[in-house]
């Protein structure tokens, strides 16, 4: 047994995994082989759910079969909607009604009594829970707003299907292929700290019930996902006080606060998913007549780059970019969750295909044989 520390586990190699390759010096990213580039520009999110959860890409009959039987997933029941229209009216933040409700749907899953590790019943959980998300996501942002739910659309793709029960229209071809764009940028990525938080929930050989509402609580975290939204405050509150960028960023680091949306524990190099989403954000402040979001962004990248050695991270440029398709700051990392549970999703299945209990150990660093006095001597 080593007594090496690695805080934050560091560079430790805990599992053997097909699902995805970072190289952190290179910024390379890839999904069972596949490139995140070529996924990017060629696949749907669907199509990356299949690969994901099957191990391979799905031919033409397998992906309509399989986007149809998540399409016909997508209805809450009326407990879940009830619970929904509850959390906002106590307006809930986004990220903990999620996870409430994502809990919940075990009680409505024909599935919940199988065993944890039936791997048929958890590509049958884990397409529920993955075509249900946006669907509780949506309905919470227009109860909370005022409005009426917008029911699912079956004839509509994933990404598309969301921006439609957000808003109640069906958004134009660049919305739509932009937001699905960003799901298949955001679906898997190691063992990051939620997809890390699942694994060890369901090497408990807990369900996955309970691995996707734990995957959700690590994701809301500012150091991880909840970091996008913190960028898009962080580019709002720098347009409000006038200062150039660099002096706006300089001042924060001279205040001791972190930049949201810089540094990564794996990457040394820019994010690819940045350079992605970075061209995506640029695209869409030119085609609005706002320039600002990208600019902003690309001067303070230069400035931390340069002077810091700090790159960005995927939620750098995704901040600018669903600013600008006009979604709500704070339901930034709830889509993060809509596109990564399908990478949770995977991890479990892996986890129980292998299983072994996780469990590290702390050097214990407390006091030793301390005498005990009884409560009313002390
Ligand atoms: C989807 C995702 O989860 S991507 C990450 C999203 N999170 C963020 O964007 C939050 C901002 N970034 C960070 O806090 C960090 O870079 C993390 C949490 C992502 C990675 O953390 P770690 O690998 O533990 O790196 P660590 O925190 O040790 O930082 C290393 C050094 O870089 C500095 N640093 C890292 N990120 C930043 C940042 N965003 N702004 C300013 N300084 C930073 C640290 O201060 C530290 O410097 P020091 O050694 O002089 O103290
Ligand atoms: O890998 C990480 O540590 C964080 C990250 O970029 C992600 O989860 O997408």
């Amino acid at each position: 047994m080593s007594d090496d520390l690695k805080k934050g586990l560091e560079g430790v190699l805990v599992a053997e995994s097909e699902l995805s390759f970072i190289d952190g010096d290179e910024g390379r990213l890839v999904y069972r082989g596949y490139d995140i580039e070529d996924l990017a520009r060629d696949a749907s999110y669907e199509e990356v759910l299949y690969l994901l959860w099957h191990g391979r890409l799905p031919n033409r009959d397998e992906l309509d079969e399989f986007s149809e039987s998540m399409a016909t997933a997508r209805e809450i029941d009326d407990g879940v909607m009830a619970t929904v229209r509850e959390l906002a009216a106590a307006d809930e933040e986004p990220m903990a009604a999620l996870r409430t409700v994502v809990s919940q749907l075990s009680a409505y899953d024909d599935d919940a009594a199988a065993d944890p590790t039936d791997e048929a019943a958890n590509l049958r959980k884990g397409r529920r829970i993955t075509a249900k998300i946006p669907t509780i996501l949506a309905a919470f942002v227009r109860v909370r707003n005022g409005d009426e739910p917008v029911a699912p659309r079956e004839d509509l793709d994933h990404a598309t299907n969301f921006l439609y029960m957000l808003n109640g229209e069906v958004p134009d071809d660049v919305l739509a292929e932009t937001f699905d764009m960003a799901l298949v940028l955001h679906a898997d990525h190691g063992l990051n700290a939620s997809t890390f938080t699942s694994m060890v929930i369901s090497s408990t050989l807990a369900d996955l019930h309970s691995a996707i509402p734990g995957g959700i609580g690590a994701l809301s975290g500012s150091l991880h996902g909840g970091a996008n939204q913190d960028v898009m405050e962080a580019l709002l509150e720098l347009d409000d006080s006038g200062k150039d960028p660099v002096e706006w960023v300089e001042d924060r680091l001279d205040a001791g606060e972190r930049v949201p949306g810089f540094g990564h524990r794996v990457y040394n190099v820019k994010d690819p998913r940045a350079k992605i989403l970075s061209e995506k954000s640029e695209a869409l402040g030119e085609a609005a007549g706002t320039p600002q979001w990208h600019d902003y962004s690309v001067a303070i990248e230069e400035y931390l780059t340069e002077e810091k050695g700090l790159a960005p991270n995927v939620d750098f440029y995704s901040a600018s970019t669903y600013y600008q398709m006009g979604i709500p700051i704070d339901i930034y990392t709830p889509i993060f969750v809509m596109s990564r549970v399908g990478g949770w999703v995977a991890h479990v299945l892996e986890q129980y295909e292998d299983n072994r209990l996780i469990r590290p150990r702390a050097r214990y660093v407390g006091p030793m044989d301390e005498e005990f006095v009884p409560v009313d001597e002390r």
